[in-house]
């Protein structure tokens, strides 16, 4: 079953193109990574996946929602992790995650013993009642990903997931994300990151210069980050390494 799916997506702020004939489709049950450099579009995608952005053109489809003109009812079913977003400075994570419980209509009782959970799991059980503003950035991370999986979503959005977590949870948050995905839940995670894409993922996205092509990790036999170069020096992407000194052939572009 497909969990979501856009195509021939176009969007441009001014006069820049952010993203230009973005087609894709995410399977129900996949982690899917979306893998890009700075500027790729990769934000762009995940505003209007989750009703943020609204596109200039092109079809998008979530849990067969439509979040152009229903994004009340896609936020609703999905969880979302932005990128670089703080919690409320004037609340404790304990505060936060009975708003956010609330709001995602959980019984009290669930959300305390889902709290404890992701609390054990990530090593923050000492901060639940300690104000946002006086926690360290992978501190907030934690809480952050915690607010994302609290109602248990079929879908998750993650921005760059690992960011400011140390070496120990950054490993507990991976095995956290396979486990999920076993459990036939659907997890798209936007990231720099190769070796992070390479290890967890089970398809991964290619963005740059506002499109997107697909690679299958399983059955990637040329190394993810030498395929992944070789593809944005295909582009008109700016501002990225390249592999052109070391003598490596670029992959053609779909
Ligand atoms: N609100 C905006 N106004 C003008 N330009 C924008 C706006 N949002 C994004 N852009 C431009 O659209 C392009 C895509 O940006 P986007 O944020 O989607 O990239 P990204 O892949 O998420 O980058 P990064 O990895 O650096 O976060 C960039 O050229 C960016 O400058």
């Amino acid at each position: 079953m497909v969990a979501l799916r856009v195509a021939g997506l176009e969007k441009s702020f001014g006069s820049v193109t952010a993203l230009s004939e973005m087609s894709f489709a995410v399977e129900s049950g996949e982690l899917f990574g979306f893998l890009g450099p700075n500027g790729a579009g990769k934000t762009t995608t995940i505003g209007i996946l989750t009703g943020r952005l609204t596109p200039d053109a092109g079809e998008v489809s979530v849990l067969g929602t439509d979040p152009t003109t229903e994004p009340v009812e896609t936020r609703r079913r999905v969880g979302i992790l932005p990128e670089q977003q703080s919690p409320p400075s004037f609340l404790t994570p304990r505060e936060y995650f009975e708003f956010v419980g609330s709001i995602r209509e959980l019984e009290p009782d669930t959300v305390s013993a889902r709290v404890d959970t992701w609390a054990d799991r990530l090593g923050f059980a000492s901060k639940l009642e300690t104000l946002h503003t006086d926690l360290s950035r992978g501190q907030q991370q934690k809480v952050m990903i915690t607010q994302a999986f609290l109602h248990e979503p079929d879908l998750v959005f993650i921005d760059e997931p690992l960011v400011n977590l140390d070496p120990l949870v950054q490993e507990r948050v991976k095995a956290f994300l396979l486990e999920y995905v076993d459990r036939g839940h659907t997890i798209f995670v936007s990231t720099h990151n190769v070796d992070v894409a390479e290890a967890i993922c089970t398809r991964v996205g290619f963005v740059a210069d506002g499109t997107c092509r697909i690679v299958e990790t399983a059955s990637n036999s040329g190394g993810l980050r030498e395929q992944f170069l070789a593809y944005v020096e295909t582009t008109d992407s700016e501002d990225v390494p390249t592999l052109k000194d070391e003598g490596s052939s670029p992959v053609p572009r779909h």
